[in-house]
């Protein structure tokens, strides 16, 4: 597998039929789906609103407990394929120590044109997410009903796309959370059902405050082995951080010793990874967008020359950048 796989009939029709049915049920219960962006601005500030709300239509809802019908034969087989992984020589490097998974995400993108904007799922390598699974649950699709997952050559600069893939009826598509594999999922004409799964690298996580806390939380992560503290142990990078993960109480929450915990994985917070990443373009992009949002005049806050305003968006998400000039879409 170098970026992503489909595998088609991968479940039993019995277990298929069950989560599909399980999904539709769920349906009003289903909440918006939000993104890293939205999670962390949480409190509903308008940029968590310009951040969040356009990038994604659909409507989600978590299976912790692994309750969801057919969600535990579902697990199990597909737990068994990612161990199979494991001992390929081409993806073994890689799910070294992708000894974990959250439960399972349902998602409907309801058919009024929904869709989710390009993205990568672990877009800065901190939240430890290393392999994306969606088994679709949608049986007689057709192409005039959409909702594709394009998916793009690396990275999130590239407009290339590798192939788009039908969220056809129990197949599942296998890829990396990671840049390797920007994509989108195209707009949906008829409610699009499909089940998500997460393999997380216990490596990365320890490096992060809440991703290492989650390593500890066994409502929130399922340890693939069942053996957390040998997971936790061999995620380790050097002795020190072993004989400290091998004190800590499993299934705990943290109080005054995330300080230490802090100092001895060397935490860093996501927008410090951020900086790190960001090219001087992006920086800048950055800084123009906040400005915009705090109230600057656009011409101001992208340091136009006056011709260069065309028109003001309604959404600064329609910004389009060309050559190094912000140029604005007409969106009315
Ligand atoms: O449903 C799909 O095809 C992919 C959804 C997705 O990209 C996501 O939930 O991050
Ligand atoms: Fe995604």
């Amino acid at each position: 597998m170098e970026h992503f796989a489909v595998l088609d009939g991968f479940l039993p029709e019995e277990v298929c039929q069950e989560l599909e049915d399980g999904a539709r049920h769920a349906k009003p219960e289903m909440v918006r789906g939000a993104t890293g962006a939205a999670a962390k601005v949480q409190g509903g500030t308008d940029l968590a609103k310009v951040l969040n709300q356009p990038s994604r239509g659909d409507v989600v809802k978590f299976s912790d407990d692994g309750q969801m019908p057919g969600c535990q034969d579902f697990l199990r087989d597909l737990d068994a394929l990612v161990d199979g992984l494991k001992s390929c020589e081409d993806t073994a490097p890689k799910l070294r120590c992708v000894d974990w998974a959250n439960g399972a995400m349902f998602a409907i993108y309801p058919g009024g044109a929904s869709r989710y904007i390009k993205h990568v799922d672990n877009t800065l390598r901190t939240d430890g997410r290393r392999l994306t699974a969606v088994l679709y649950l949608n049986r007689h699709w057709t192409e005039k009903d959409g909702g594709c997952l394009r998916i793009f050559e690396p990275t999130m600069q590239s407009c290339q796309v590798k192939r788009d893939v039908e969220p056809l009826w129990n197949r599942l598509v296998l890829f990396w959370s990671t840049q390797e594999v920007p994509h989108e999922v195209l707009a949906s004409y008829k409610d699009r059902l499909a089940v998500s799964v997460w393999f997380i690298c216990g490596e990365e996580s320890l490096r992060s405050s809440e991703p290492f806390q989650r390593l500890f939380c066994p409502t929130k992560l399922r340890c693939l082995s069942g053996d957390r503290r040998q997971c936790l142990l061999r995620a380790a990078r050097s002795e020190e951080e072993r004989s400290s993960l091998a004190k800590l109480p499993l299934a705990t929450s943290f109080g005054a010793e995330l300080e230490e915990l802090s100092r001895l994985f060397g935490w860093r917070s996501e927008e410090e990874v951020q900086r790190e990443q960001d090219t001087a373009q992006d920086q800048a992009i950055r800084l123009a967008v906040q400005k915009a949002l705090d109230g600057h005049r656009p011409e101001e806050a992208f340091g136009l020359k006056a011709h260069k305003v065309i028109e003001i968006p309604k959404n600064p998400l329609d910004f389009e950048i060309v050559d190094d000039e912000v140029l604005f879409g007409l969106v009315d």
